[in-house]
């Protein structure tokens, strides 16, 4: 009965991990989600697919196992953000694709809101930005150009939700339509301040309050899996957003420590405690988890759109590799891109440039290139777009931050790793456990549960596997920056 299992369902793939108490994994079973990008900068997902292959997981995950439901205490439930999904509340079929937090498709939207809303006003209220990243403009999109979707509303049938919402419904046959705090903060209509839903943004987007889901705390008991699913029911003690539960996961939980996650894309976020803290240099707002223990807390966040997804790229779209772990070993056969740079605004560019319009671009060819380089400028790509959201953070946190905790798919890279924390210039930490998401939310269900009385019992759970130490000369870090803020600059202005 002492096992906690996570069901982390990413943009690249669904994910189960059955933790035991000491947060040592048991088991786990993972699956690739298909993306579609039917037009120029729309990213859509098959919410059914969503679902399938993360009960698929679970299953999967618990016969690997040989455990029955009766062995697991709780389910911890963290998932990509802001991706929207709506749904028939009888048939309980999507009416729609998932639209993927990475769409681009209300760009003209935002555009057009910004001069007719006061955003500064909106930031404070959301956190957030007025950005085709958050789901308000997805439902709105959804609502206006889909008639069937906007008469079920109209009728009281129609469901919007988060993954999170989605998955707990089909977890639940229905009997829960529920939305966890942290995925909440993401929608640009939660009001951050007062955690509920704003009425006069849903009245000015015209989103009926009725297709909406309750807002629940990410700790505690949420419902349980219907019967048979798993075999007998198991209570959901946690659902957050996957940012927020590698905060958790990382030990995060005082306030100026900080994570960055290297997944499709990538998320820095540093804890603020209690006190919600608005950037002055272009960061989100964020809630980072409410437990039965803690009163809300807050976090800064920086959001990169593409990071491991530029791998994908390489292996999906160029064809350079084969799989995602060649891309260290072609970079790792030249000492340098010799001058060639990627921008990867293949969405636009996140913070701190949040910049729709920017395009994906390859500088500083020449006849010698090769693959090589471009793997190198690939991973290079990604460690400078984090190098300018520290920046950021470094401006807007209470005091200097000495070290980078990491995680997500793309930090097993050590070639990746070694030239962050050269550009960076702070130690670059990368844990054993590099589950980290999973773990979080696993930790909250533990917590929920009463596995673990508060998160004194957890700390320790945290073990180094490698620290990289900057090791560049300064000259060189600016130089490397330098390369790459001209490349940004070409990329915004030739969109
Ligand atoms: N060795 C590697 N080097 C760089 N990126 C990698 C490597 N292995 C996997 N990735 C990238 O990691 C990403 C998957 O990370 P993950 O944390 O599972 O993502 P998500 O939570 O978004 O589903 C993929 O985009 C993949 O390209
Ligand atoms: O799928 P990931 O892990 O890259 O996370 C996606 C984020 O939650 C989007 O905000």
């Amino acid at each position: 009965m002492d096992y906690l299992l996570a069901l982390d369902q990413g943009t690249t793939s669904s994910r189960a991990i059955i933790f035991d108490s000491k947060g040592q994994i048991k088991a786990s079973a993972q699956r690739e989600i298909t993306i579609r990008t039917p037009h120029p900068g729309w990213v859509e997902q098959d919410a059914q697919e969503l679902w399938n292959t993360q009960i698929g997981v679970a299953q999967q995950a618990m016969a690997a196992a040989g455990l029955l439901a009766q062995d697991i205490a709780a389910i911890g439930l963290t998932n990509q953000r802001e991706t929207t999904v709506v749904w028939h509340k009888k048939t309980g079929k999507p009416v729609a694709p998932a639209i993927v937090w990475q769409d681009r498709r209300t760009a003209e939207w935002c555009e057009q809101q910004r001069k007719l809303m006061d955003e500064h006003k909106l930031c404070k209220k959301t956190g957030l930005r007025l950005d085709p990243y958050f789901s308000a403009g997805k439902l709105v999109w959804i609502l206006e150009n889909l008639p069937e979707a906007r008469s079920l509303a109209n009728e009281g049938n129609l469901a919007f939700g988060t993954v999170d919402s989605w998955l707990i419904w089909n977890l639940t046959r229905g009997e829960q339509h529920v939305i966890d705090m942290s995925n909440a903060s993401r929608t640009l209509l939660m009001n951050i301040q007062t955690q509920t839903w704003d009425k006069e943004l849903l009245d000015y987007f015209n989103i009926p309050a009725s297709i909406l889901p309750t807002i629940v705390p990410s700790g505690g008991l949420i419902g349980y899996t219907a019967d048979g699913l798993l075999g007998r029911k198991v209570p959901i003690c946690a659902a957050i957003g996957d940012q927020q539960a590698a905060l958790f996961g990382q030990g995060c939980f005082s306030a100026g420590l900080a994570k960055n996650t290297y997944g499709t894309g990538c998320f820095m976020l540093m804890n603020t405690g209690n006190e919600l803290k608005y950037s002055q240099h272009q960061l989100l707002s964020t809630l980072a988890w409410q437990t039965p223990q803690q009163q809300p807390q807050y976090a800064l966040e920086g959001s990169v759109f593409m990071a491991g997804a530029i791998v994908q790229w390489l292996r999906d779209g160029l064809g350079i590799i084969r799989q995602s772990s060649e891309v260290e070993t072609l970079a790792r056969q030249v000492k340098d891109t010799d001058g060639v740079v990627l921008v990867p605004a293949f969405t636009g560019l996140g913070a701190p440039y949040w910049d729709s319009e920017a395009r994906a671009m390859l500088t500083g060819m020449t006849r010698g290139t090769n693959r090589c380089h471009i793997a190198r400028a690939a991973l290079e790509s990604i460690a400078f777009q984090v190098a300018d959201v520290l920046v950021a953070m470094q401006q807007d946190a209470p005091a200097p931050l000495t070290e980078l905790r990491v995680d997500g798919g793309a930090c097993c890279n050590d070639t990746l790793m070694q030239f962050q924390a050269d550009l960076l210039g702070v130690p670059v930490l990368r844990p054993k456990l590099q589950e980290t998401t999973a773990l979080g939310a696993a930790l909250m269900a533990g917590l929920g549960v009463g596995l673990f009385s508060c998160t004194h019992d957890i700390e320790h759970l945290w073990q180094l596997d490698r620290s990289f130490e900057p090791s560049m000369n300064n000259d060189e870090r600016q130089q490397h920056l330098y390369q790459w803020h001209q490349a940004v600059s070409k990329a915004r202005t030739n969109s």
